[in-house]
């Protein structure tokens, strides 16, 4: 790792020379928060994304981790879906199946995608209402301070324009408080319909990490980390700061390269 440290309320910032290096932290990273789930918990409920940040936890389907990690006690979950059948190329699910969930040995019925028979509101409420039931029977912790859900993880990327799960600038998602799956009709990133977490529960999580890579997310993410002062645009990615929960960010050295900080 080049540079690590925490930045005050936005919690640890580790920045990365090559891609290779961050994939191996970030795996790191989540073998050893699934340990700790797993020794607490017994299970690890873990929210996946879509994009980039796939490909950058493929190491996962790799020795030491494929042996070393209780695999049976994971549980699927996706902080974000586009609303396109499961096969088709924007799927985040697809995604996630194809290039790691395939090669993995997790329990198939512990992966929990969402509905793709259903219009974005019902795929919505069908996912609170499955994600409620596995609050029941606590395979899904609960925060004690929100009521909402506590996953072990949630797993986001970041967009250029700082979107973080399917929550845009700007959007009217992004003042829900009270449900824990939304939709919307409308993004500015194609495809237009998609499912998101919504803020409260994200900033419920026990941890989140945000990862992003490439120059085009180094304005996203000084404003979303960088103390930038009250002129400061309304940022998903600002947004995300959980209450009791850790905050990691994972960032390949072109996209911190606008931190005041660390440059
Ligand atoms: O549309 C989406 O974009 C974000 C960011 O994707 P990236 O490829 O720029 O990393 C992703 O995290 C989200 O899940 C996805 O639906």
């Amino acid at each position: 790792m080049d540079v690590a440290g925490s930045i005050k309320d936005r919690g640890e910032v580790r920045i990365h020379e090559s891609l290779d290096e961050l994939s191996t932290d970030l795996v790191d990273y989540i073998a050893e928060l699934s340990e700790i789930s797993v020794k607490d918990r017994g299970v690890f409920a873990i929210a996946l994304s879509g994009g980039s940040v796939i490909s950058l936890i493929r190491k996962l389907c790799e020795a030491p981790y494929m042996k070393t990690v209780d695999w049976s006690k994971w549980y699927i979950f996706w902080a974000d879906e586009r609303v396109v059948a499961k096969t088709h190329v924007d799927s985040n699910y697809k995604l996630a199946k194809d290039h790691l969930l395939s090669k993995l040995p997790i329990v198939p019925s512990h992966v929990y995608s969402i509905n793709d028979s259903l219009t974005a509101e019902e795929a919505a409420n069908e996912y609170e209402f499955v994600i409620r039931q596995l609050v029941k029977t606590r395979v899904v912790n609960v925060s004690a301070i929100t009521d909402c859900p506590k996953f072990d993880l949630i797993l986001l990327g970041i967009g250029p324009d700082g979107h973080v799960a399917s929550l845009f600038p700007n959007h009217s998602a992004l003042e829900e408080k009270n449900e824990w799956v939304t939709f919307i009709t409308n993004s500015p990133k194609p495809p237009p319909e998609r499912i998101t977490f919504t803020l409260p529960v994200i900033n419920s999580a026990a941890n989140v990490v945000v990862v992003a890579t490439g120059g085009g997310k180094a304005e996203a993410v000084r404003l979303a980390i960088d103390d930038v002062g009250p002129e400061c645009p309304v940022l998903p990615a600002r947004m995300v700061q959980p209450g009791v929960g850790k905050l990691v960010w994972f960032l390949e050295s072109p996209a911190a390269s606008k931190l005041k900080r660390f440059c």
